[in-house]
């Protein structure tokens, strides 16, 4: 019989949660040396949870995800690995989003595709491509069902391998909810240390796309850092154009992008893309250089790209809303 850690963690920022709601506070997937941390038996396969649309279940490569499904029909799936969401299925059963097919799930390398953490480096910078975040186990540490919805949160603190990257301590805290047709997530980053700290992050989504006919809305006269042609010595620039399309190979940051971007996915739906406090935006399509799957997605990625700076226990917060009609 496997066995599960129930956490009794019960701090957590500001997270939206309008009445009523059902709330219990779970579990993780490794363990923990705390007083507060108790360990219960659990079957191996699948685990319903207390909190209605909120399943435990084996994934790929039976690696631990949770099924969140909404009281309209949505779904969504959240890989512990990388606190990764690898799918979002909106009521009409589309999966908006992407996962690539040379992902693997057998923790040798992040999962490639759905919506990735980059953190604390968006990159490229001195330590792995997109930083640690996407390639550690996260656990939950909370559910709950807001009239219908169900939301989790994730965490990630720091460890012995991210310290060798990264010689902090840190919390993030991820919460996720799902809406008929809407995914939202916080992230919140802590400083645990007592030193400052600074990092640059990302969620870097990969959304299920017909490449010729998909297009970005709303980033016109943001200034541009153009990996293309050259990604070794990117140019600077601004958007002249109303709406950017994928001809070909696209891999650009814009800076202090708007807090609304419309994708058209060319496969009949147009996605809202809000955010807060993600100030900056990124494009991304690698085309010949994937060829086996690059006509099938784009990435809109919400990032903040210049370091923030954080003092000793202050956090940072942003949020994405990613929504139909
Ligand atoms: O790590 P992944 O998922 O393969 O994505 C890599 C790409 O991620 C994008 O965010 C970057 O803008 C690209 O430069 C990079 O090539």
């Amino acid at each position: 019989m496997a066995m599960v850690t129930v956490s009794m963690l019960v701090s957590l920022p500001t997270l939206t949660s309008p009445n009523p709601r059902r709330v219990n506070r779970f579990w993780q997937t490794t363990p923990k040396t705390s007083s507060s941390v108790m360990t219960v038996a659990s079957g191996p396969a699948s685990k319903e949870l207390a909190t209605a649309g909120v399943k435990f279940a084996e994934g790929e490569e039976k690696l631990p995800k949770v099924v969140l499904t909404s009281a309209c029909g949505s779904e969504a799936d959240v890989y512990l690995y990388g606190g990764v969401i690898t799918s979002w299925k909106v009521p009409n059963g589309r999966d908006l989003l992407f996962i690539r097919p040379d992902a693997v799930f057998n923790k040798k390398k992040p999962i490639s595709g759905g919506v990735p953490h980059c953190f604390p480096q968006f990159g490229p910078g001195p330590m792995q491509q997109h930083g640690f975040a996407r390639n550690l186990d996260w656990s939950v540490i909370d559910s709950e069902n807001v009239q219908g919805d169900p939301t989790i949160t994730l965490e990630l603190k720091d460890g012995e391998y991210s310290r060798s990257m990264w010689n902090f301590s840190f919390q993030a805290l991820y919460k996720v909810t799902l809406q008929t047709k809407s995914l939202s997530t916080e992230l919140a980053i802590k400083n645990t240390d007592s030193k400052p700290f600074s990092f640059s992050t990302a969620l870097h989504t990969y959304f299920r796309a017909a490449v010729q006919g998909a297009s970005v809305n709303g980033l016109k006269g943001c200034k541009t850092i153009n990996k293309d042609p050259d990604p070794k010595n990117p140019l600077e620039g601004k958007e002249e154009r109303d709406v950017i399309t994928f001809p070909g190979f696209v891999d650009c940051v814009y800076l202090d992008a708007p807090n609304e971007l419309h994708l058209d996915n060319g496969l009949g739906d147009v996605i809202s893309i809000k955010n807060t406090n993600w100030t900056d935006a990124v494009l991304w399509n690698p085309y010949l250089t994937m060829e086996a799957c690059y006509k099938d997605f784009v990435c809109v990625e919400n990032a903040k790209i210049g370091n923030v700076q954080l003092e000793p226990g202050k956090t940072w917060t942003a949020t994405q809303h990613l929504s139909i009609n």
